[in-house]
């Protein structure tokens, strides 16, 4: 089938080179030049595992390619996704102007007599597939077209994989015809399809990424109650996980969740209830638990160094989580503010976020020193936290590791060490939720 895809980010890239990649040919549109021009000279704007090749192989077999023309992407597509950012507003309610204005540009450029789908894949309120077809009707009375919501759900770090082999595919639609091609689009991955109206499916997307949410603090609450018993939250996550109606995913306890979706999207679920007059106070608590678990971190930090200022503290990781360069509201980068705020030298090390984090001034290199390896990171260090899960911090020589330290002390921010092993090569250690991590 012939699809084009607006808005060539993480959503937007991955999916069209996956789309690519099993047959159909795929039109990435973006307004943004830069991108487009690094695309088309080969260069892929964002690290996710296995993309590169996927893009690659899928441009030079002629099925994927890229333009800022909306006009050539709808015009050579029976398909028209929509992958444009939805980011929050100050009161946590989403911000649509990017959906608005695609909605205006497609409907400037679609032609009579020439049905199109148009699906909506960013993550949106509840109602906005009326309000895109509103819209399109409205600037162009004669265009014939069906509005579907097709959230995705695909993980960052895993995104190729995820979108490979979904767990669902869910359609919402309200037109047997636009149904029909979905399913055609969908029948090469071979996944289960659920077939839902339009608001259904926009509110799945909302009510999953708030559940995983609501899982993740549920087990960061209960990591506190484990410091303050003595009890091991990693155990407590087996014996709890053990069970299949709870599962064991998403069951980590850590310095809480970050990233562009969970943050976003649980404030956003917050305002649509709140606007439906339906007030979803558990997700309230959600969100306080979060923001504490940091902070009780950091208090943990504080309390074994007595003061943080002038503290020489190496960071490992500055990525929202391990595999991605992506630093966008990285619980990582907060940490590292808040120790730098409190007057902490800080050396940072990330396998491929630290150029992001510069780049998008969520650091600032002048107060906050960016090493090129782990090792010298922790050169001189008074204490090592690690912030983020990247494979290769388990793999590091812990032996070299507490020689070059000044005091082998390590907080261990997402449980990836075994304390038997850090005590073993003289590290005092503490992690989150578990026995000597108070
Ligand atoms: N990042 C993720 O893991 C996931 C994101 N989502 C949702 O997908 C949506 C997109 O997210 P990301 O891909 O992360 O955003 P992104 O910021 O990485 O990419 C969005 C792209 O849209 C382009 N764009 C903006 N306005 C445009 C326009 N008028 N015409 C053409 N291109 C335009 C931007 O230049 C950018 O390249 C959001 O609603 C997000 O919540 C859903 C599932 C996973
Ligand atoms: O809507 C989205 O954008 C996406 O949001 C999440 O995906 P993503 O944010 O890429 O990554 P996750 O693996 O879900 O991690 C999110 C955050 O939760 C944290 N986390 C995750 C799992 C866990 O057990 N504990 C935990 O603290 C991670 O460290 C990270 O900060 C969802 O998992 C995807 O299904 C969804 O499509």
């Amino acid at each position: 089938m012939d699809l084009c895809i607006i808005g060539s980010g993480y959503v937007g890239l991955v999916s069209g080179a996956c789309f690519a990649e099993v047959g159909h040919h795929v039109v990435c549109v973006d307004n943004d030049q830069r991108k487009v021009d690094a695309l088309q000279a080969g260069k892929i704007p964002i690290y996710e595992p296995g993309l590169e090749d996927l893009v690659h192989r899928n441009v030079a077999a002629k099925r994927l390619r890229f333009t800022n023309s909306i006009q050539d992407g709808v015009d050579s597509s029976q398909v028209v996704f929509i992958a444009v950012p939805t980011p929050p507003q100050v009161d946590g309610s989403v911000d649509l102007t990017y959906i608005e204005r695609v909605a205006r540009e497609i409907a400037g450029v679609l032609k009579p007599g020439e049905y199109r789908v148009v699906v909506d894949k960013s993550t949106v309120p509840v109602k906005t597939g009326e309000k895109v077809a509103d819209t399109i009707r409205r600037y162009n009375k004669g265009a014939e077209f069906d509005v579907v919501s097709n959230p995705e759900f695909l993980r960052e770090g895993c995104a190729v994989p995820d979108l490979m082999n979904p767990d669902r595919v869910v359609i919402g639609s309200a037109s047997q015809k636009a149904t029909d091609l979905m399913k055609q689009v969908y029948e090469p991955f071979r996944a289960p399809i659920l077939v839902t109206d339009v608001n259904s499916a926009e509110l799945i997307k909302h009510a999953a990424n708030s559940f995983l949410s609501l899982k993740i603090s549920y087990i960061n609450a209960v990591a506190a109650i484990c410091e303050a018993s003595g009890a091991d939250v990693e155990m407590v996550a087996d014996g709890i996980g053990m069970d299949k109606r709870i599962g064991r995913n998403f069951l980590n306890a850590g310095l809480g969740y970050g990233g562009s979706c969970f943050p976003k999207d649980v404030k956003a679920f917050i305002a649509i209830s709140k606007q439906l007059g339906t007030p979803f106070k558990l997700l309230e608590e959600v969100e306080r638990i979060n923001a504490a678990q940091l902070n009780r971190f950091i208090d943990k930090v504080r309390n074994a160094l007595w003061v943080l200022k002038d503290k020489q503290i190496a960071v490992w990781g500055l990525t929202f989580k391990p595999d991605t360069d992506d630093v966008r509201n990285s619980v990582a980068i907060e940490l590292v503010n808040k120790l730098v705020a409190e007057g902490a030298h800080v050396t940072a090390y990330d396998p491929k976020g630290a150029e992001k984090a510069v780049e998008w001034k969520l650091i600032d290199p002048t107060k906050v020193k960016l090493a090129p390896t782990p090792l010298d990171a922790v050169k001189d260090a008074e204490a090592l936290i690690l912030a983020t899960e990247w494979k290769e911090f388990s793999n590091v020589d812990f032996a070299e590791v507490k020689q070059s330290m000044h005091t082998p002390l390590v907080f261990d921010g997402r449980n990836l060490f075994d304390p038997e092993t850090m005590a073993q090569f003289g590290f005092t250690y503490h992690a989150v939720g578990r026995a000597g991590g108070k």
